[in-house]
Formats: C-alpha cells, structure tokens, sequence
C-alpha cells in the first residue's frame, strides 16, 4: 500500500498524518458523502453572533462559525474565504487592517514542532500574557482555512485548546492559540510509562469529554493521538491540532484518508466512516496507556495496516494479567471492528471502568486493586454499581473498612463487565463509496510511525 501512496502536497500539513485526496475540497461540505446526510441543526454557541453562517462574518465582531456541512461548495476562493474568518476571530486581527503579529506580540522560544512550522511562545504586548504561536505556510491555506474554522466553532470548550487570534505576512498565518504549559501526553508516556489504571481513566474521561463534545457539534477529530493531547499546568488535557478535523452532518459519512497510521481506525482504510475514528484512535491511547505498547504494529506501513485490520489482540497473558477486566473489556469495546457495535464517545464515558476510577471515592480506587476473572461475582447489575459508589460517598458514618469497601466494589465491578448496558448496535448504514480514495503520505510517515513510542 505505501508505493501507491502519494506523496503529500507541498504545505499540507501533518507529515506523519494519512491525508486524503490532495485535492481535496476546503471543507468537508465539499467531501464525498457516501450516502446524503441528513441536515444538522446548528448548535447554539455561548455568544449569540456565532451563530451567523451566511458568510457575512468580517464586521462588527461576529464570531464565523465553521460551514454547515451541507454537501455545497462556498461559491467563493479558498482564499478569500480564509480572510473573511481571519477578519472574524477578533476585530484586531482584519486583514483591511494589515496589523501585524508583532505590533501585538513579542515571540519567544519555540515549544514545539509542527512537520511545517514550529510552534513559538508569544507574549501579549499589552497585559504580558503568554500564549502559543503556529506559523503555518501559505501554501497550506485550504488546510489552515479549515482548521481555523473548525477551532472557533469548537471554542469555548475547556477541553479544547482556544485560537485567540490568526495574523498572516507575505509567507505565513499565525494561530495565536491558548498555552498549554504541561506538555504533551505523549511526553508525559514517555516519562513516566505505563499508567495506573485510575490515571488513565482519568485521562479517557477527560478526552472522551471533549470528543463526545466534537461529535454532538458536528466535528470529526480524525487524529486523536497522545501528539495531539497538550496538558495544562495544572494537568488538565487540551485537544489540540484541528488540521485534519473534518465537519460532518448526522449520519453522514466521511471518505478520503486521514490519521496517524498506528491509530488509523479499520474502517478508514476501507475508505468509508463516521466520527466513531476518534473512538478507535482514543481505544489505540488507552491501550498504549495500560499495557505500554500501540495494539497495532508492523515493520512497515502494510504491515500495521494489515494488523489494524485482523489481529485479534489477546488480552488474556502478560501485563493484561494484572490489568483489570473491566478495562480490557472497555479497549475491546472502543477498539471493534464492527462500527456500529464499537462504543460511542458518550458510552464510554458511562463505562463502570471510567465511573468507578472518576467518580467513586478515591479511598476505594487507592489501593491496590486486582480484579481477576476468577471472582465469582454475584450477579448485579451497573445501576447497583453506581449505588454501592454512592454510598460510599455519602455514608460517612459508615463502620465498614475499607477492605470490606475495596472488596465490595472488586464483586460488583467484576461483575459488571458482565451486565454492562451499552446501547443496542445501529443498524449498519449502507456505505458506498463511488470514487477510489486516494491517500498521501510524506517521506518520514514511516520512520514516524517506528519511533512513535
Ligand atoms: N497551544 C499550545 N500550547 C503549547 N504547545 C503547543 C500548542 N500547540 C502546539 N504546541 C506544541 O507544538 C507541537 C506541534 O503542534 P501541532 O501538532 O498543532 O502542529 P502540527 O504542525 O499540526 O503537527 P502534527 O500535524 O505533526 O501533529 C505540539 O506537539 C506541541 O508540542
């Protein structure tokens, strides 16, 4: 499959991303759908003026949102689409008015590297706060164009990283973006290897928080990896790098190529999908997370395309030994290949893996937790799960110890893997994709893809 990939136009970005055809319209509203979408009402955003999507964004400080991903092209340029949003995110940064970004911010050191642009400090000249700059090349600007877009119809999440402003000189845009001070999770995996069971959960919480939000406003990431997972100061995760995120009406389905190999979902490389990639991709983190290796892997892009597509992981020896069943069974349900059966964003989030580790007392979860799959386990239900937590919450009182706590909540989580209500699988949608999908690939995916851990 490699030598049929072409190699990715120059300034599309995301070297060590999949992306789909070069020619690519500027917004998914101009992406093959494999069936017709049915029209999704546009979410009301926090400030009334987002709402706007005639195209009549540039004065008065109205807030443009992405476009309706309705299957019609803008009838304007790429270019001066990208200005009329440009001149929307604040009134300081129109194009009409040529500021500059340095008549506003001072750059400092870079923090990081994008594959066609470093990211820099900047320092606001006025008020001293500090913020995170990413030049992106002209020659890129249908991909900028989008990304910008879809970061302000996204913004005001606090999961989500906020563009503050966009400027743009004779070679380059600059996304003035909120820091993110803590890193990447990806350093923070490297640093510190596998994680304990209540901190991944943690951090699947919050990421499946802040996908179930793209999902319900009609954003499809596309790219979920722990590279594009930043950190707070404070430890809280930002999702973060838009450029491959794509818009999609209800029920509609996305074609075209785009990921990151190791987390590409299945359904991707047959060329017909829907937001439930971004599941996948956060299935593919949470199994590096616990077990300390990507579930997928190859000497070569075929390779881990083909295990992507049939390996049966075995979550019975090695460290899965010590890891508990509710997670395995968690990862196995985000990582199926049958699309309408894999859990969804929000059932995740109701997972009695993700309850138990986020929302029980954290007495309960501190200690060393082992549940193995020979607890015979009285038969209970999730309800009565979330009950025993409560309970334990609010009963202060309580004379129990916590070892009868601790042993409690082993029997009912263990035997929860067994009655835990996911929602019935969708029927399969009729998936077709009329035109070959073509797929690019930039020279160092490969060696990306190796040294991705
Ligand atoms: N808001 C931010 N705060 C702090 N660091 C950031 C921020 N945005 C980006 N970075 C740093 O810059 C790096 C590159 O950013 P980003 O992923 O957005 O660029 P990119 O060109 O899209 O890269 P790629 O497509 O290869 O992931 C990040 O991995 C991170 O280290």
């Amino acid at each position: 499959m490699e030598s049929s990939l072409p190699r990715k136009r120059k300034g599309a970005r995301s070297a060590c991303s999949l992306v789909g055809s070069s020619h690519e319209p500027t917004t998914v509203a101009r992406k093959r759908a494999c069936r017709e979408p049915k029209p999704r009402p546009e979410k009301k955003k926090k400030d009334p003026s987002s709402d706007d999507a005639s195209g009549r964004g540039g004065g008065g400080g109205v807030v443009q949102t992405a476009p309706p991903a309705s299957g019609r092209a803008a009838p304007e340029s790429p270019s001066r689409g990208l200005k009329r949003k440009l001149g929307c995110i604040e009134s300081a940064t129109r194009m009409g008015r040529k500021k500059r970004l340095e008549s506003e911010y001072e750059l400092g050191a870079e923090i990081g590297q994008g594959k066609f642009g470093s990211v820099r400090i900047c320092r606001a000249k006025v008020g001293g706060e500090e913020f995170a700059c990413k030049a992106l090349p002209k020659n890129g600007e249908e991909t900028v164009h989008r990304e910008v877009e879809i970061m302000q119809h996204l913004s005001g999440h606090p999961g989500i990283v906020t563009l503050k402003a966009v400027f743009e000189d004779a070679d380059k845009f600059y996304l003035v973006m909120e820091l993110c001070g803590g890193g990447r999770l990806l350093d923070e995996m490297a640093r510190e290897g596998k994680f304990s069971e209540q901190r991944a959960a943690i951090v699947i919480k919050d990421l499946m928080s802040v996908v179930k939000y793209c999902h319900e406003m009609g954003v499809v990431h596309r790219d979920i990896k722990p590279e594009n997972i930043l950190l707070t100061k404070a430890g809280k995760i930002k999702l973060a790098d838009f450029g491959l995120a794509a818009r999609v009406a209800d029920g509609q389905k996305l074609s075209g190529i785009a990921g990151s190999p190791a987390y590409v979902a299945p359904e991707v490389l047959s060329g017909c999908y829907s937001e439930k990639v971004d599941v996948w991709g956060a299935g593919v983190l949470l199994h590096v997370l616990l077990h300390g290796s990507l579930p997928f892997q190859g000497g070569s892009l075929d390779a881990v395309f083909e295990a992507i597509k049939t390996v049966e992981l075995d979550f019975h020896s090695g460290p899965w030994e010590s890891i508990s069943s509710l997670a395995r069974d968690l990862i196995s349900r985000m990582l199926n290949r049958d699309v309408p059966s894999r859990i969804t964003a929000d059932e995740v989030l109701s997972h009695p893996w993700v309850v138990f580790y986020t929302e029980c007392p954290l007495k309960a979860v501190t200690a060393n937790l082992s549940i193995t799959n020979n607890i015979v386990a009285p038969r209970i239900t999730w309800d009565r799960i979330r009950l025993h937590c409560e309970s334990i919450s609010s009963d202060s009182s309580s004379q129990r110890s916590a070892d009868q706590d601790e042993c409690g909540i082993v029997d009912a989580l263990t035997a929860a893997i067994t009655n835990v209500r996911i929602s019935e699988p969708k029927r399969s949608r009729l998936c077709n994709p009329a035109i070959p999908i073509q797929q690019e690939c930039s020279s160092n995916l490969k060696s990306n893809l190796c040294t991705a851990f």
